[in-house]
């Protein structure tokens, strides 16, 4: 199988700033304010057409970050990408005008997608109908709860028909009916071939549907290999790190966040 995207010693370093006066004084004396922290230290790993990638990781562990990187919505602070296709991103409120209405959010990411005003026509029913909302798809955005925002984003890539296929999150916020339906269309794509990454902290659907698995921890990649090798280890450490104390697992979240705070080559 060819490879389909390939991840090279990828880092992204945000700016961290106790207050709006560090802040200031970084903009004036740069570096001399604030500390960097690696939401994503230096992951590498290549995934081939047709694999289903599940990234998983405790809270705040980077999958996010990943995923908006794969999809082009943040740029790395260094390393690269290679995506070998058109790669889309579903997350809850992903790339939606919250001023703009359901149907004007459709055709603005349809221009943004390149349509011509023939192709957005003929799209348009079919996204209305694969979301499900209704009349709800003529009012404003903000007046939609986490679970309709979901469905419009996901009706809209779906129909899009992208290469690579990001999913962060997005079928955890709607109703089962809407979430099995979505799930049929990502095994549709699975079945066609297509790289899906897919980041649900619902580890049954992750097992199910994955047959590899990115596992993050505190913004590095611990283990990258075939699902059944890499969840049997992440279950395993779930079950111990649910089995320490408040303040043990408060110690060791400490332990990830100075490791990034500091680098990894500079751990104190
Ligand atoms: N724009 C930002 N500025 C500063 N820090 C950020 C930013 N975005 C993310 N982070 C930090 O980077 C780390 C990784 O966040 P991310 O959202 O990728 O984690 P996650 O694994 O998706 O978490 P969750 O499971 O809670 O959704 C977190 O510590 C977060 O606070």
């Amino acid at each position: 199988m060819a490879e389909s995207v390939i991840i090279k010693n990828v880092s992204k370093k945000y700016r961290m700033y106790r207050s709006k006066k560090e802040q200031i004084g970084d903009l004036l004396f740069p570096g001399k304010m604030g500390s960097d922290f690696n939401a994503i230290d230096g992951i590498s790993f290549a995934v081939e057409e047709g694999d289903v990638v599940g990234l998983v990781g405790i809270n705040g562990s980077g999958k996010s970050t990943l995923s908006n990187m794969i999809g082009g919505i943040i740029p790395p602070s260094s390393g690269e990408i290679i995506a070998k296709g058109e790669v889309n991103v579903i997350a809850i409120n992903a790339g939606l005008n919250n001023q703009l209405t359901g149907i004007e959010n459709i055709e603005f990411k349809c221009l943004l997608m390149g349509y011509s005003k023939e192709k957005i026509d003929e799209v348009t029913p079919q996204i209305v109908e694969f979301s499900e909302l209704g009349d709800f798809i003529y009012q404003p955005v903000k007046k939609y709860s986490s679970g309709m925002k979901s469905k419009l984003g996901f009706a809209i890539s779906v129909t899009a028909d992208p290469d690579i296929i990001v999913i962060d999150e997005a079928l955890s916020v709607g109703d089962q009916t809407f979430a099995d339906k979505s799930l049929a269309k990502m095994n549709e794509y699975k079945k066609r071939g297509k790289t899906i990454f897919f980041v649900s902290h619902n580890l049954r659907q992750v097992t199910s549907f994955c047959n590899k698995i990115a596992w993050i921890e505190g913004g590095q990649l611990r283990e990258f290999g075939p699902t059944n090798v890499v969840m049997k280890n992440y279950n395993d450490f779930i079950k111990q790190y649910n089995k320490l104390s408040y303040e043990d697992q408060k110690a060791f979240q400490k332990k990830l966040a100075d490791r990034r705070k500091y680098g990894s080559k500079k751990k104190k």
